[in-house]
């Protein structure tokens, strides 16, 4: 289990001191507030803004504009059929448990997770020791939890408990049940027997268009599937050239059971998904992997999970690969660039890790899946997913709707081999299915030479066949000797078919930057001798290269005098980019700089009588609250070199001269 959480000075992490900043800063807060709020959806004040656009900025340059990978923009609203053809129709639900007194809806494996939880912390206190267990937000402190009294448990219950917890993604509905059943789990707040577990669809239904007169559509759930459709049409924008990658940015849907946790878990997000094209045949091997081979990875594979235990081991990708812990080399490489992405934002690397998804937790199709995970007050959060989706998603939409989502491929040498071809009889398939017919021909053409074999006996046998078309009627279909033959020929092949698989990383931003904002924050012991009192000084550490604002501007006082110099100054950093600020207001210099240092504004330049005489500024830094004083155009260079990454703060204080003076509060 991972130790506290401590902010980077090593005091105890206080989450209700930085949301009180949050909310004060106006970082973020309920949408619809004077409606009463609406769970799951929060506005972005402009410093959240200001960072979240500093944070799309930063992903398009180190993964679109890096890799040269193909960015687009799709619609968020999506026809139903394209969503039953992936499955999500089907399968993108997660379990609910109804208590049938109350009517209370819970996720349930939430519910199991916060119940085990509370008893073993409930143990831990009983035998004095301490244990970390996800801390409730103010909507869930407010329920009263009813549970069977716990004082201490049994060694071997204990165990069991934290073994569960371990693997609780790996269980379906069924299994969930048995836990509930097993471990006696109760409505929380009336104590009666739960509902047997159901699965509830995230996705949010919609009507298109006024004739609809049952929902026709989704909003989509995620970026990916816009990507795929238009996988034909990138390929030849891409001059046929694989590997290549799709990535798009943009917002997401999901009606969440149960939101909480503030910006964790939302209903309506934005995302930045990557789409990587990869040919299967070439084992996965990516050109660049050799220069991230030595990288070191926390990594919690899931053989650990399922023996019941959290233990991660530190490995580099190069190692991870080799020992197959890591299933191949693309999917090795996106883990490390989203670990370089990570680390570039200002992510405490010892609050990282990547959990691999165990067997149930993946899609049936994934070959490999890997969750970076950040630790935070609420626990272990995975906040990008970066899976191994095979070739499922291009096959169905291909199978479903004909379309050629394959990459052709001249071959040096002509193949010769035998395949079994299907001939449809069209003169008779068009009026037998009518707007049907194209569905069926294209489920018909997505058959494999394995199941082709089968049905051609079949057809021998029986004269009819029975095929799965997915969306239509009952889901199978029958066609008889009339409509179909099936036959083995010589094939003399000039082309090489084939569909790609995908590696997909995909960020959810918002959780991204919550944990970036907790891994950054921390108080500042003010013992400046004047003050009676020595007080706490709140700051956020975000890196320059994505602090909402860059620079504050200061005069000592409202003195005229210092008017020209702010202007001249905000002229000179507005034309080189550098977002700043002015605070003019008659705090002291101390003060106005605490409440930048909230708003992790890393540099600060302080007007005052010196400037008037040899036009001199000094320049300082947040985190040291150390000054320099040099011109107004060496700090502005300075501050262009430090936002930019060029230079550190250790360097700029090395060549220009310090300046020191206690900041008046
Ligand atoms: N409800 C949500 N609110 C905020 N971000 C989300 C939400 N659901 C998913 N995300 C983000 O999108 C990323 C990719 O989505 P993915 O489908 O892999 O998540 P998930 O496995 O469904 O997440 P979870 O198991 O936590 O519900 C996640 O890593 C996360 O950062």
């Amino acid at each position: 289990m991972a130790s506290a959480t401590t902010t980077k000075t090593g005091q105890p992490f206080d989450r209700e001191v930085l949301d009180s900043l949050l909310k004060r800063t106006g970082f973020y807060m309920p949408s619809f507030e004077i409606y009463g709020g609406e769970k799951g959806l929060f506005d972005y004040g402009p410093p959240l803004t200001a960072l979240q656009s500093n944070f799309v900025d930063l992903w398009r340059k180190h993964f679109v504009l890096r890799e040269k990978m193909l960015e687009v923009d799709t619609t968020i609203i999506t026809p139903e059929p394209v969503f039953i053809t992936s499955g999500h129709v089907a399968k993108f639900a997660d379990f609910m448990s109804k208590d049938p007194k109350t009517g209370e809806i819970f996720r349930t494996d939430h519910l199991i997770k916060q119940v085990l939880g509370a008893r073993l912390k409930a143990d831990q206190d009983a035998r004095g020791q301490t244990i970390e267990v996800e801390k409730p937000d103010e909507a869930q402190k407010k329920k009263k939890i009813k549970d069977v009294k716990i004082e201490k448990l049994d060694d071997a219950v204990a165990q069991e408990y934290h073994e569960t917890l371990a693997k609780l993604d790996n269980y379906d509905g069924d299994g969930f049940n048995e836990l509930i059943k097993k471990f006696e789990i109760k409505g929380p707040t009336s104590g009666v027997d739960l509902d047997p577990p159901k699965p509830f669809n995230l996705m949010f239904q919609t009507y298109i268009g006024p004739s609809a007169d049952k929902p026709n559509g989704y909003l989509r759930p995620e970026t990916a599937q816009g990507q795929f459709l238009n996988f034909q049409k990138l390929l030849e924008f891409n001059k046929q050239k694989m590997p290549f990658a799709s990535a798009s940015i943009g917002k997401s849907f999901r009606n969440e059971i149960s939101p909480r946790q503030g910006l964790l878990r939302v209903r309506e997000f934005l995302m930045a998904e990557i789409e990587h094209y990869v040919d299967p045949e070439s084992g996965k091997k990516h050109d660049k992997f050799d220069d991230v081979k030595d990288v070191e990875l926390t990594l919690l594979n899931r053989h650990t999970q399922l023996a019941g235990s959290e233990k991660t081991e530190v490995m580099t990708i190069g190692d991870a690969v080799a020992k197959k812990v890591v299933d191949n080399e693309t999917l090795g490489y996106f883990i490390v660039r989203i670990q370089d992405f990570l680390l570039k934002l200002g992510i405490d690397k010892t609050k990282l890790r990547f959990r691999q998804h165990m067997a149930n937790e993946m899609a049936h199709y994934a070959a490999d899946c890997w969750d970076a995970e950040l630790y935070g007050s609420y626990g272990w959060i995975e906040c990008v997913g970066c899976a191994d989706r095979s070739a499922y998603d291009l096959t169905v939409h291909m199978r479903k709707t004909g379309a050629p989502l394959v990459v052709r491929e001249n071959l040096s040498e002509p193949k010769k081999f035998q395949e079994y071809q299907i001939d449809l009889n069209k003169k008779k398939l068009g009026p037998k299915f009518r707007k049907d017919a194209k569905a069926v021909e294209a489920a018909v053409e997505g058959l494999s030479q394995d199941l082709r074999e089968k049905l051609s006996l079949e057809l021998k046998d029986s004269g009819k066949i029975t095929i799965d078309t997915p969306g239509l009627g009952s889901g199978k279909t029958e066609l008889d000797k009339d409509l179909v033959t099936i036959e083995q020929r010589e094939v003399i092949q000039h082309v090489r078919e084939y569909t790609p698989n995908v590696i997909e990383p995909s960020f959810g931003i918002g959780r991204i930057l919550y944990h970036l904002l907790e891994h950054v924050f921390w108080t500042r012991q003010n013992t400046d001798p004047k003050d009676a009192e020595p007080s706490a000084r709140n700051v956020l550490s975000l890196p320059p290269l994505i602090a909402p604002i860059k620079v504050l501007l200061v005069p000592l006082s409202s003195h005229p005098d210092f008017k020209p110099f702010l202007r001249s100054l905000t002229t000179m950093l507005d034309e080189l980019d550098i977002t700043n600020s002015i605070d003019d207001s008659s705090a002291s210099i101390g003060k106005r700089y605490s409440r930048n240092d909230e708003l992790g504004t890393p540099f600060g330049i302080t007007v005052d009588f010196q400037t008037v005489k040899d036009k001199t500024i000094t320049l300082r830094e947040r985190d040291s609250t150390k000054q320099v004083r040099a011109s107004q155009e060496d700090i502005c260079q300075a501050i262009e070199a430090l936002v930019k990454g060029r230079e550190t703060w250790g360097k700029v204080q090395s060549r220009l001269p310090e300046f020191t003076s206690q900041e008046v509060d």
